[in-house]
């Protein structure tokens, strides 16, 4: 029996933040400052936290400035919008970014909305997915962008592959299926309620889980020889020990057998999402300061 190959997202993003770091000097070096991240994080979830945590850390390390505001659950929804709108007119900040989920009083639609498109770091102003749905230079969701760049790596030219998502959130699964359509793939979004899912996700050479159900997608479902990649990050505890542990959305173990390829949990897409916001606040830093997109990036 053959095995698929583990794509190695952790290696990847690491040289990624590497080339936003060279992108940050030669910034720096035009422009006589930073390119700034604010991130905002509402209450103490304690997963929300880490990520909040990381993305500073990893901001400062590619040499941004980093401003991170941290504010109780309990703020009202126009505390936190003026908060967004202080960031917007602050010449410092190139990108902003509010940790979701938000807690249940506060219309995470109505938080998007106010950010400067811009500045809008994360890709989810409904200006950013308009303009990548009309195929249209955007900001782009980190998570699915970090996919594309594995596919890519992976696979060379996308054109004419039949990619089906497993998902459609606002975050992943949508603007993946734009994104895969601007490749020239044919593309289904499917989810937990399509019919006879089993058949559908086995049509495809592309397939990106992101239906945040553990091990939903099973190996006898995936094409011989397809690209999986898997979204999922779902904690579980295992019965026979009570330890507690992240699997994805595929069953991994299964479905090496089939795959050509397929991103592990942890340390696939996940850390692709970080390196992919520091690239699109450096890419908004050149397009507020005037200049062409950095290259290679
Ligand atoms: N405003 C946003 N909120 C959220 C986003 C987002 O892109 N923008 N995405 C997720 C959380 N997230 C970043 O914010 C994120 C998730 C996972 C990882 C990651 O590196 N995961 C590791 C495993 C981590 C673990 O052990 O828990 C991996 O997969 O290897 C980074 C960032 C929701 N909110």
């Amino acid at each position: 029996m053959t095995i698929g190959k583990i794509i190695d997202g952790k290696a990847f993003a690491e040289t990624l933040r590497g080339k936003v770091g060279d992108g940050v000097i030669a910034f720096t070096a035009k422009t006589g400052r930073k390119p700034g991240l604010a991130v905002v994080l509402v209450g103490e979830d304690p997963a929300s936290s880490v990520y909040v945590r990381n993305k500073g850390k990893m901001t400062l390390a590619a040499g941004m400035e980093s401003m991170e505001f941290k504010l109780p659950a309990s703020i009202g929804e126009e505390e936190l919008l003026d908060l967004v709108e202080e960031l917007n007119a602050d010449d410092r900040v190139d990108g902003i970014l509010v940790q979701l989920p938000l807690p249940a009083h506060i219309n995470e639609a109505s938080v998007i909305g106010t950010i400067d498109p811009a500045k809008d770091v994360d890709g989810f102003h409904v200006v950013n997915s308009g303009l990548l749905a009309t195929g249209q230079d955007a900001m782009v969701p980190c998570t699915p962008l970090g996919c594309l760049m594995l596919l890519k790596d992976e696979l060379g030219d996308l054109s004419g592959l039949e990619a089906v998502v497993v998902g459609r959130s606002n975050i992943v699964g949508k603007p993946m299926a734009q994104l895969l359509l601007a490749e020239n793939c044919t593309v289904t979004i499917a989810h937990s309620r399509t019919r006879d899912l089993a058949s559908v996700v086995h049509r495809a050479d592309i397939v990106v889980a992101a239906v945040g159900r553990a091990e939903m997608v099973k190996g006898e479902w995936i094409k011989p020889g397809a690209t999986v990649i898997d979204v999922g990050i779902n904690r579980v505890t295992d019965t026979e020990d009570g330890k507690s542990r992240i699997v994805g959305d595929v069953a991994t173990a299964e479905a090496l057998a089939h795959v050509r390829a397929i991103t592990p949990v942890p340390g696939g897409v996940g850390p692709m999402t970080i390196a992919v916001l520091l690239r699109n606040t450096l890419v908004a830093a050149h397009a507020r300061a005037g200049l062409a997109k950095p290259e290679g990036l």
